[in-house]
């Protein structure tokens, strides 16, 4: 009886003290991140292999029967397609006509290009003219009934369009706000692989001032001593393969996010700027591309080419 106390006490010791060892790794790690694959609604696009446009097997020439001038010969500016996303759910479908009305008037000219706009209600999109080599098509989609949740799922929807359609049909893809209108050129000086646009609200604001995600449990977490710009969440693009490889990212991102029940601050828009801190884009485009009508135009900014238009904001959410 004496003899099987000490083992007693040894043992109940060394369970008490597994036990602390477990609480505190739990506490420590707290809250836990998990990362579940199942979780994944659209796994079929990890696996996909994308056959670009420009990759196409070349076809074979007729070899011309009388030598061609050398400029003519290399100069072939037009044989681009740029293709814009834009999505209209809820009472955003009225910002559709002005947005198209301008671009056509000012985005890209003599380039091809194919607007492709989101909505759940293509009846409510209007029939705008468009120029020659230009197209519109409507793609029908589900409407999500928080704003949070329509803003951040374009990421989602966008890398999806590109490896179903859109990566066969054009050479470089713009991702646009809709509620925004152009008011100036804007021309093949915005092409690049991976584009980002500087937020007309920090531009001059210094980097402790950038609204980043600031929780660890964010996959959008940005320490104190990262960034260099703060950009908007309204314009972003480049080369097709390059914004479909971006736009799985920032998906993924957002649902590791889910998953662990927690939205970063500025939605789709903190996952972008974590993002591009660790893969920065190969052109940063002023806020003369990304300005926004409510604010005065500062000195500094000669000219607007495309801006958020003023609109109340509460009242089209709710
Ligand atoms: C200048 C800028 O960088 N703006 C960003 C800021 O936006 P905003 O305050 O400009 O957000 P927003 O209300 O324009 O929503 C973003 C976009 O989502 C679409 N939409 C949204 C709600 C809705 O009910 N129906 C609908 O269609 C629409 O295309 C809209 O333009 O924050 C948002 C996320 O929080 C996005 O990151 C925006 O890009
Ligand atoms: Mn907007």
């Amino acid at each position: 009886m004496l003899r099987w106390r000490p083992a007693l006490g040894l043992g109940l010791c060394l369970l008490a003290g597994t036990s602390l060892w477990a609480l505190w790794a739990y506490v420590r790690n707290w809250p836990p991140v998990s990362y579940v694959p199942y979780y994944l609604p659209c796994p079929e696009i990890f696996n996909l292999k994308l056959q670009h446009k420009g990759e196409e097997p070349l076809q074979p020439v007729a070899q011309p029967l009388y030598p061609q001038p050398k400029l003519l010969e290399q100069s072939q500016p037009l044989n681009l397609t740029i293709g814009v996303t834009v999505f209209a759910l809820g009472k955003y479908t009225r910002f559709v006509q002005h947005f198209l009305d301008s671009a056509e008037e000012f985005f890209m000219r003599g380039y091809r290009v194919h607007y492709y706009i989101f909505t759940h209600d293509p009846a409510a999109i209007p029939r705008v003219p468009l120029s020659a080599g230009r197209l519109l098509s409507i793609i029908p989609i589900r409407r999500h009934s928080h704003w949070e949740e329509i803003s951040t799922r374009r990421m989602e929807t966008i890398s999806l369009h590109i490896a179903k359609r859109a990566h066969r049909e054009v050479d470089y893809l713009f991702c646009l706000d809709v509620d925004m209108v152009f008011r100036n050129l804007w021309g093949p000086e915005t092409l690049g692989d991976l584009v980002a646009a500087i937020h007309p609200g920090y531009f001059t604001a210094s980097r402790q001032q950038f609204p980043y995600e600031r929780r660890r449990a964010s996959t959008a977490f940005v320490a104190d001593s990262e960034g260099d710009f703060y950009y908007g969440g309204a314009v972003f693009g480049g080369r097709v393969a390059s914004v479909y490889e971006f736009t799985r990212v920032c998906h993924m991102a957002i649902l590791t996010d889910k998953a662990n029940g927690i939205m970063a601050i500025w939605q789709e828009e903190s996952h972008l700027n974590r993002h591009f801190i660790s893969h920065k884009p190969s052109k940063v485009l002023s806020p003369e591309y990304i300005w926004d009508d409510r604010k005065p135009q500062p000195p500094s900014l000669k000219l607007i080419r495309f801006s958020t238009v003023n609109k109340d904001t509460s009242w089209l959410r709710s």
